[in-house]
């Protein structure tokens, strides 16, 4: 094609090459001037420098460019003449940031500065990971995920729907990066304890990614988060003019499993064998399938299911330094048995049969489960989402349909809790699961907000001395109990961690420190060991070692203040701890593909870590 005509297909069909746009301005490609029906093409630079390059996240340094590159790279006049360096930066960002009285306008300015200078967002993160791990994170990213169509500006991860059915292998490769270690998927339908958000569950891999990135040092360009749309049965988003994604409601059965299977397929196509996805937020009635059909053919790991697993059990070894006593001597009573719980239960149980050499099927027998018992048809839940939205004490009313997992109702209950129904009387709330099963730890993972109740917690306080008490449920809001409430109605006595953070609590003269109980201890350093290794699969083996290198990193000034998680500004060090553990497992499994062995590996963990540090330019 001449120019000639090149230049007139770009000014749609007009030559403007001697005259000028609207605005006395040269209109050189006819962008401006052209209509919505006439074809532009999208131009850009494959090197960049001057604007191009203020407007790369990745290489953007902001004010910290220095004379030389700001002669360099075309910078002059399109930043004012101070030099500021990280530090300084840092410091200013992290003053604007505490200005902010609303988490969710913390959250928002955190991700302008994701997509304007992705180091500087790192070395904030990683520089103030207590303060800063409730913005980006579990609470903050729950409301995050609730408004995600209003505060919504630029698009971040991949957005794939039942629109891109046969394509998906082409929408993969239109994701710029090509060498991909790290896959965090949703199809959003159980978003932390808040439900279906159908397409709006983006937050999550985005969150979950930039966690892997501050906690477990992966790079950011090799990580790649997605969203699978499958439609979503939230009414409320179905109705709201700002939603984002496909307004249906969710396909199932073989219209979800073959998307699911054609994204899986081309995964692998085109990123290969060694490639972790992570499975986030899923409803439990796909969850434990995909997981089951993936594991032997997919390096897939459940953060639900298995980093949660990980992280309480890691927790419970820790404890025992407080509370005396081995596994094997204490009795579990849980509130929730879906991913987490079931997860959580299976864990712990293989960990005793591990160390007392008795079959997991005896093992299990000192774990009891209380679920929602009666099963609502979809209608129910969809109008219970919705009014819970304006009543948010509406969940409590569901207390009534509690019930222990036993044998008399084996036939009707899902197969992830078959092998938790233990012979018992039927019993039919979580005070009386209490009362009859005596549990030494009480875990919540119900995503029901305030179900442990103030009888709930004294009553676990009159049968033990200290009590373990495990909120696990996300964001705040759908706490079991809050730490204040647990130390309170235990009378100080409770040994208590949650999900999502809160803060200190003083009791009787007495400062309670809670922890935090969230896979974000175990994903990021999980992922790093399966990378350095080259690891092709996951094993439970691996499970069970990370929980060992956590609980190895909980200090006894850490204990002195009852606390039974280290705390997360030492998380880089813990996640090289894990990540070493799960890469010698791996190794030792024979399933480790990155030979030979290093000599060290928390030292070699150390060395792949990304550091956010600014690099100079030629
Ligand atoms: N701290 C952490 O790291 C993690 C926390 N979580 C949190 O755990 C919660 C649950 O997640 P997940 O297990 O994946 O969800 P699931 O939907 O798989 O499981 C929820 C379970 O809770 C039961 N349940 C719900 N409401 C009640 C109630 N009022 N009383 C008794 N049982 C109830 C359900 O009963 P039924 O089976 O009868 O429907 C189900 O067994 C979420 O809030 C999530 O944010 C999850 C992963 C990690
Ligand atoms: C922490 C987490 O993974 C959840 O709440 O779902
Ligand atoms: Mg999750």
């Amino acid at each position: 094609m001449s120019s000639a005509s090149l230049k007139e297909m770009r000014n749609g069909g007009e030559d403007y090459s001697n005259g000028h746009g609207g605005g006395g301005v040269r209109d050189l490609y006819g962008e401006d001037c052209a209509t919505e029906d006439q074809l532009i093409t999208p131009w850009t630079f494959s090197v960049a420098s001057g604007c191009s390059l203020l407007r790369d996240p990745r290489y953007n340094k902001g004010l910290a460019f220095t004379e030389g590159e700001r002669d360099a790279h075309y910078l002059r006049g399109l930043l004012p003449p101070a030099i500021f360096n990280q530090e300084l930066q840092e410091k200013r960002l992290m003053h604007n940031l505490r200005q902010y009285e609303v988490p969710l306008h913390r959250y928002m300015a955190m991700m302008d500065l994701q997509e304007r200078n992705e180091r500087l967002f790192y070395k904030l993160l990683i520089n103030n990971v207590e303060e800063l791990l409730p913005v980006v994170y579990t609470p903050t990213v729950g409301e995050a995920c609730q408004k995600y169509g209003s505060i919504f500006r630029r698009p971040q991860g991949l957005y794939i729907s039942l629109k891109e059915k046969g394509k998906i292998l082409e929408v993969l490769k239109n994701w710029p990066e090509k060498s991909i270690q790290v896959i965090v998927v949703t199809d959003g339908e159980r978003i932390l304890g808040l439900g279906d958000l159908g397409c709006q569950g983006m937050g999550i891999p985005v969150g979950k990614l930039s966690l892997y990135t501050a906690l477990g040092g992966v790079r950011p360009s090799s990580c790649l988060p997605i969203t699978i749309d499958v439609g979503t049965n939230n009414e409320k988003l179905l109705n709201d003019e700002f939603y984002i994604g496909l307004k249906q409601k969710r396909a199932t059965g073989q219209e979800y499993a073959e998307l699911l299977e054609e994204f899986m397929h081309a995964v692998k196509q085109n990123y290969g064998e060694k490639v972790l996805i992570q499975f986030e937020d899923f409803a439990n009635h796909n969850a434990f399938d995909l997981l089951e059909k993936y594991s032997s053919s997919h390096l897939v790991f459940n953060d639900d299911i298995q980093g949660t697993a990980s992280v309480v059990l890691a927790g419970l070894l820790a404890s025992l330094k407080l509370v005396g006593g081995t596994l094997v001597d204490h009795t579990f009573l849980f509130l929730g048995a879906g991913e987490a719980g079931t997860g959580i239960a299976e864990l712990i149980a293989l960990e005793i049969s591990k160390q007392t050499k008795a079959p997991v099927e005896e093992t299990r027998k000192k774990i009891w489960l209380v679920d929602s018992k009666v099963k609502m048809p979809g209608w129910f839940y969809s109008y219970f989402t919705f009014y819970s939205f304006f009543f948010p004490n509406l969940h409590n009313k569901l207390v009534l349909f509690q019930g222990l997992i036993v044998s008399s109702r084996l036939e009707s209950l899902q197969q992830f809790k078959k092998p938790w129904a233990h012979e018992h009387e039927p019993v039919k709330s979580l005070l009386d699961a209490v009362k009859a099963i005596k549990p030494t730890v009480l875990i919540g993972s119900s995503g029901a907000g305030k179900t442990f109740t103030k009888e709930v917690v004294e009553t676990m306080a009159s049968l033990n001395e200290k009590p373990l008490i495990l909120a696990l449920s996300n964001p705040t809001s759908q706490s079991e109990c809050t730490a204040e409430e647990a130390y309170t109605w235990s009378k100080g006595k409770a040994i208590f961690a949650s999900g999502s953070p809160f803060d200190p609590v003083e009791y009787e003269g007495k400062l309670f420190v809670p922890g935090q109980a969230n896979n974000a201890y175990i994903f990021p350093g999980f992922g790093l060991g399966l990378i350095i290794s080259g690891a092709i699969r996951v094993r439970d083996e691996m499970l069970l070692a990370a929980s060992e290198a956590l609980a190895a990193q909980v200090s006894q000034e850490n204990y002195d203040k009852g606390l039974i998680y280290p705390p997360f500004s030492n998380i880089r060090k813990i996640s090289a701890h894990i990540a070493a553990k799960v890469a010698a497992k791996a190794y030792d499994l024979g399933l480790a593909s990155h030979l030979p062995r290093p000599k060290d590996l928390v030292k070699y963990a150390e060395s792949c870590m990304y550091s956010p540090g600014y690099r100079s330019y030629r």
